[in-house]
């Protein structure tokens, strides 16, 4: 049906593309304190990037100082080319959920979305949308204060999105979702990214993004560690094979061209090859095939390599941890 067929129907929400997140040279002290060290990242759109470090490692500091939240001490973050809080429309720009605890306990999840969307002059019927979208409709008129905390997570979610912002931020958002609450969030966001907005995720485990994101930056002691492509951190491709004779197999995919290594009497791995040419091998020697897996590298222990070398260890287990905050958030926009 054409658009000219209904005269009265409201034509088609372009879903908005992204903007460029950049992060130069920022850097934070609380006191003597260095949070964020001479940090330089960007985050590009239509693309899920994964922000990630340690406990303490300054994730929450920078994304603050993303959102003009708090002051940088120097260097710059901008959204577009332009700093948070010099942009013209922040709420169709970005949305952000940083903590789901942000809520007034009092007041239904319902209300405290009308009451956003008021400020930032959204229709209500959006808030009704969101609920939906989010899945928390059918809890939206109890009080924020009695839901669980993967509910408040949801909530905050649907309040990032008021605005139908080109760039999303969330801090930790699967924080306290079962794990249909992560496989749908993971959809969710592919969804979002899909339509060509920036996602930055927080969160201090490489294992609950692994599948979420497509691009990392791991920070560890306030400083970048790593940034590319999650495929990059996979390093090259391993494949286990597990045979009768793996010496044999091992003797004839070598001679192929395809060196391997014997971990065990009927086992072995090869490096950097195409399984199929395994199988051809070992279809060609006669020799069975009771498993073929790829094998990737622990990406779990990598990230704790990369984030545990003795100078970038985390700073709240050591001697030079801050005693305390010292520093007042100053509202949006300072
Ligand atoms: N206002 C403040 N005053 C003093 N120190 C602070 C302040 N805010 C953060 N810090 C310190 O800066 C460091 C980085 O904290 P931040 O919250 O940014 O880390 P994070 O990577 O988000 O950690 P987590 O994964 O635990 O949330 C920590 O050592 C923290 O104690």
């Amino acid at each position: 049906m054409t658009a000219s067929a209904l005269p009265d129907s409201p034509p088609p929400r372009p879903a908005p593309q992204g903007a460029r997140i950049e992060i130069s040279n920022l850097s934070k002290t609380f006191g003597s304190f260095r949070a964020v060290d001479d940090l330089s990242f960007s985050v590009e759109p239509g693309r899920i990037t994964g922000f990630l470090g340690p406990n303490g490692a300054g994730k929450t500091t920078s994304l603050r100082m993303l959102l003009g939240l708090i002051r940088p001490s120097s260097g710059a973050a901008t959204i577009n080319g332009v700093p948070y809080a010099s942009l013209d429309n922040p709420m169709q720009v970005v949305g952000s959920a940083l903590e789901a605890t942000n809520f007034h306990p009092g007041r239904t999840g319902r209300d405290h979305l009308r009451v956003l969307a008021a400020a930032a002059r959204v229709p209500d019927a959006r808030v009704d949308e969101l609920l939906e979208t989010v899945g928390i409709a059918a809890a939206a008129k109890k009080r924020a204060g009695a839901y669980s905390m993967g509910m408040r997570q949801r909530l905050g979610l649907a309040a990032a999105l008021l605005g139908d912002p080109q760039v999303l931020i969330l801090d930790e958002p699967a924080n306290g979702l079962d794990p249909e609450g992560i496989r749908w969030l993971r959809g969710f966001l592919r969804h979002l990214s899909s339509e060509g907005r920036t996602i930055l995720v927080s969160s201090h485990m490489l294992s609950e993004v692994e599948q979420t994101v497509d691009d990392v930056v791991i920070i560890a002691n306030g400083r970048l560690v790593r940034q590319g492509p999650i495929s990059e951190l996979h390093g090259e491709r391993r494949s286990l094979v597990r045979t009768t004779d793996a010496r044999r197999l091992a003797q004839a995919l070598a001679e192929a061209g395809h060196p391997a290594q014997q971990t065990g009497d009927d086992t072995l791995e090869v490096t950097g090859d195409d399984p199929r040419h395994i199988g051809d091998t070992a279809l060609a020697v006669g020799l069975p095939i009771y498993e073929l897996r790829e094998s990737k590298s622990d990406l779990e222990d990598l990230f704790f390599q990369l984030t545990s070398a003795p100078e970038n260890r985390n700073r709240n287990l050591g001697d030079d941890a801050p005693a305390g905050p010292t520093d007042v958030p100053q509202g949006g926009g300072q």
